[in-house]
Parts: C-alpha cells; structure tokens; sequence
C-alpha cells in the first residue's frame, strides 16, 4: 500500500520540475513534487543568476579600466572582493527567496521533502521509507558538475559553480579547466575583478565551437584578459602553499604553474545515477539515460517522462521551463499524449564579446552571410568592434536556418534572427525591414547582403546599398 497516491509525481523542484507540476495541477492532476531540498532552483542559486551578478561586477570594474580609451582617465579602479562577493550573495539569496516563496505557496500536500527513486514503472520510493503510487512520473532531476579524475583529490581548493558563489573573497589566481560557456563567462569576470586567471581546455576551440572565423574572434578578442592553453590534458595536485598546481603539456614542453583556486568547469552530467532507473522498465541509451521523444518528452511508450537538465539535450533555462510544461501536459492526459513543436535553438554566451548560436548548423544546402564587427559603425563608436557574426540560410531559397555571432550584444541579434526563423523569413524580408542607423543591428546588413547576392534575392527597388558612415576604416 502507498503512502501516496497520484496523478502525476515529479521528481525534482527545479526550473523543469516546477513547470511540469504547474502545469498537470492546471490540467487537474493530482501532482506530488519530491525533492530533497527544495534549494530554489539551480538557475537562481548556482547557475544563471548568480553568474550573471559576478559577471556584471566584472564588466563594471572592466568599463572603468577602458574609460580611458574615450579620453576619461580614472584610473585603476579598486575591487574589493568581499564587497563583491556579498552583493552576489545578497541578490543570489533574494532571487532564490522568490522561488522559495513561489515554493511554499504551492496547495497543501503538494510537496514532499525526500529523495526518489523508481522502485517499478509507476512507483517511487522515497529515501525517508515512503512510497508514492503515480499514474504517471516526470524525471526533472537537473544536472551536476562532472569532475574528471585528474581534479578528485583537491579538496576545498577546487571550485565549481556550485561553490564559487559562497566564496567571502575573491582569490589572488584561479586556474579554469574547461573553456565552455560555464568556465568562459566566470573566468573573464573574474579576470576583470583583478583575479590571475588561465584557462585549460583539451580542445582546440572556445565554448565548443568550429573551427572558423567565429571561434576565431572570440579567442582573439577575449585572449588579452585570459591565458588560454587549449589542445591539452591539463593534471593539478594541492602544492605546499596551501593552493594548487597545473601542470600540462604545450609544444612539447612540460609545464606548470600554481593557483589559489581551481575551477573545474568540465560540464555536466545528468543527475540519474541515485533513480535506480534499472527499476523503471525504461529503455536506456549508451550514456545511461532513458531515450525520450523530445516533441512530447514521453520516454517510449511509458508513463515517464524526462526534461531539463536531466534528458541532457538543451540544457538550458528557456527549455527547462518549456521542457516541463510539455511534459506536465503530457503526463496528466497519459495516455493521451500530444506531440508539441519544439522552438528554434538558442544559446547565448554571456562574455563579451557574447557568443551565440542560433538554428541548426549548416549544412550542403547553406549559405553563408558574415560581418566582422571589427569593421561596424556602431561598434567602433562605442570601442566594442570585436567578434565575426554568420548568419545561416538556405541556398535554394534564402529562408533563414540559423547563426553563429560573436559580437557586441550579440545576445540580441541573437533572438531577433532567431524569431525571424521563427517567423519563415528569408534574407530578403529580414534586409527589407527598417535598419536603424546607427545600430549594432545594422551589421546584419552586411551579412544579409551578401547571402542575398550570392543566390540572387532580388533587392527592393527602394533600398540603398552603399556602407554607412562609420562602416569603413579600421579602429
Ligand atoms: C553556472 C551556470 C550558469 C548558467 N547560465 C545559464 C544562462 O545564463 N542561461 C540559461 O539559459 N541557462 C543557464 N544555465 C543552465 C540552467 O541553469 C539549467 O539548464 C537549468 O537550471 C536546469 O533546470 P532543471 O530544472 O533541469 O534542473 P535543476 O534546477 O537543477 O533542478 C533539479 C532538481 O532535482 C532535484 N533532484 C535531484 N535528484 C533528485 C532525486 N533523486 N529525487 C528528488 N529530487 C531530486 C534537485 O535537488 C534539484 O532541485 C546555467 C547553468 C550553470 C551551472
Ligand atoms: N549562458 C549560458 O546559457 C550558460 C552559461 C554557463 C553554463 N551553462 C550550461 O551549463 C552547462 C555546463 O557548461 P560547461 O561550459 O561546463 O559545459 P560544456 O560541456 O559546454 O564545456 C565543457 C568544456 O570542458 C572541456 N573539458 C572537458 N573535460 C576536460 C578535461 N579533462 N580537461 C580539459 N578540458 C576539458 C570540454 O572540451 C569543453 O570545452 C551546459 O549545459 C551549459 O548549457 C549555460
């Protein structure tokens, strides 16, 4: 006999997990959410906020440093790092107090505070000795930092997102193992907070993307702030002074060198490993986790379901959310499920420049529009002309298919091509629409053009081609 019997259970109150329980109360599912802590979310407590209030502290102290560039001498400013760190803590705790509250206010009966595993298709059993009984179960368990081997034994001079954002201080030097978008956006804000920082990556390029001129960009223009070692297979051991030391091969060469911290930014991993899924009849893929539908995130014809960080396929917030929604839709009409058209891909990298990628990657049938924002108007106006943008689209028509930016504000071309694919435009109808001047938007001209131009859209008799002031000479 259960100690609980519902509709619908959620394993997991994140982002997803919050969603999906919404939603099948909405659809008047009796819903359970089980989990252990109850943290308020990984975005808001060890994720995209809290990187974002370090990452803002960065760029505050980075924008006095180049005032000078404008003729505004300030000198160098002085960071101190305990009063960083406690305005990261102060609007981490209340954006995390929000979801808390959000959390309590949920109807009697609704929360459960335990760990879960399957203990068969339709039941779990909760680590207090409980059972949950449940027509149907969404998995929404997140995701944890995955620590390669070589970085086990370091104690607590290891840092990971789950623990930087405690730190009282701000350390003299951190080595970051891992050049994606996790490592690259807090290793340049702490570099711009006066940390030492060098980045290790057993890549070849940034935040996992081609080779090209992109990736390029980006290396170019954030390689003045951080030391990067890419290509390597970086080990570290704790050292006498109480920090840690790299030491890794480049050109053929051992070398070394010492840290306070270091930051294991190596990706992560599902969190399936505690579920028993063994136990839940799931088909299982070659990484261990249960194959999923990812238009109704049904995972095969069960009444499991899997989103988030967990399904491991668009980790990320905006699909977390979405992800959760469709899935406690789902999981309240079980068996009656509804496929669901997923969105456009979107990801943005908040370094600055910012990188960002939109759509799908080219293929056979793609064309290729850039701009090098090197030389853009707007941009060398305001001393930010870094990054090359390339904007995607299909060669037998021109529809827009996707992008890969790396530029200044690059988070808002970004959405905008984004909700043009949306949309069904083509090159033509995006160029066609009002530009104005002077903008960052107006580079998308550029590479607009040129798609249009190399597969003969034809240009609106009204519109004017020549460069804008601005658009030439190099700064
Ligand atoms: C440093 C960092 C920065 C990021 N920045 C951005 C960004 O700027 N933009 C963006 O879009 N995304 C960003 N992300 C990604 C984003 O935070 C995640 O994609 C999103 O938070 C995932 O939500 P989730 O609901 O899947 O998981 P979570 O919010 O992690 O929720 C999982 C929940 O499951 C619970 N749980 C685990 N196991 C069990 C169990 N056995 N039983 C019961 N409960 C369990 C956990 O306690 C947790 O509460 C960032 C991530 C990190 C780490
Ligand atoms: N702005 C954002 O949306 C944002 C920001 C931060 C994090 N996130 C999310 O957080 C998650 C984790 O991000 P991430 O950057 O850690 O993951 P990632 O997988 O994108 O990057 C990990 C990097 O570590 C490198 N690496 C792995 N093992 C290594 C080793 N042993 N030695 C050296 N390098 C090694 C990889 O080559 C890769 O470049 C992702 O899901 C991401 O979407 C999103």
């Amino acid at each position: 006999m259960a100690d609980f019997n519902v509709d619908v259970a959620i394993i997991g109150a994140g982002t997803a997990g919050l969603a999906a329980e919404r939603k099948a109360r909405a659809a008047g599912a009796r819903t359970l959410l089980i989990d252990p802590h109850f943290s308020g979310t990984t975005c808001a407590s060890v994720g995209c906020m809290p990187s974002k209030l370090l990452i803002a502290a960065g760029n505050a102290a980075h924008h006095v440093r180049a005032a000078g560039k404008f003729g505004i001498e300030v000198g160098a400013p002085r960071v101190d790092g305990p009063k960083v760190m406690a305005r990261v803590q102060r609007l981490r705790d209340d954006f995390v107090s929000g979801v808390k509250k959000q959390i309590a206010d949920l109807p009697d009966g609704v929360t459960v505070k335990a760990s879960a595993r399957f203990a068969s298709p339709t039941e779990l059993a909760l680590d207090d000795g409980r059972m949950v009984a449940a027509k149907a179960i969404v998995i929404a368990v997140g995701s944890s930092p995955v620590i390669p081997p070589p970085f086990e034994d370091l104690g607590d001079t290891l840092i990971t997102n789950e623990t930087l954002f405690d730190l009282e201080d701000l350390p003299a030097s951190v080595g970051v193992i891992g050049a994606g978008p996790l490592g690259l956006e807090l290793a340049q804000a702490l570099a711009r907070l006066g940390v030492r920082v060098e980045v290790f990556d057993k890549s070849a390029q940034l935040a996992g993307l081609e080779a090209g001129e992109p990736e390029t960009s980006l290396r170019e223009a954030l390689k003045d702030e951080l030391g990067f070692h890419l290509n390597v297979e970086p080990e570290a051991r704790r050292n006498g002074d109480g920090g840690v030391t790299v030491s890794w091969s480049e050109n053929g060469e051992t070398k070394e060198a010492d840290f306070d911290r270091l930051m294991v930014a190596t990706g992560r991993a599902p969190e399936l490993d505690g579920l028993d899924l063994e136990k839940s009849g799931l088909e299982l893929n070659e990484n261990g986790g249960p194959v999923f539908d990812a238009a109704t995130l049904q995972c095969g014809q069960s009444p499991v379901f899997i989103v988030g960080d967990a399904n491991g396929d668009r980790p990320i917030l905006h699909e977390a959310s979405k992800e959760g929604t469709i899935a406690g839709a789902n999981a309240a009409s079980f068996p009656d499920v509804q496929s669901f058209e997923r969105s456009t891909r979107l990801q943005v990298m908040f370094t600055e420049p910012n990188m960002a990628k939109v759509g799908a990657e080219p293929d056979e049938d793609t064309v290729v529009g850039k701009v090098d924002f090197a030389d853009q108007g707007r941009a060398r106006a305001m001393g930010v002309n870094q990054g090359v943008c390339e904007v995607y689209a299909k060669a037998h028509c021109g529809a827009l298919t996707g992008a890969t930016l790396v530029g200044p504000d690059a988070e808002h071309l970004a959405h905008l091509i984004c909700w043009e694919i949306e949309n069904g435009s083509k090159a033509s109808d995006l160029l066609n629409k009002p530009f104005y001047h002077p903008t960052l938007e107006e580079g998308l001209k550029t590479a607009l053009k040129q798609i249009c131009k190399d597969i003969g859209l034809p240009k609106p008799d009204s519109r004017d081609d020549a460069e804008l002031p601005g658009d030439f000479g190099s700064d």
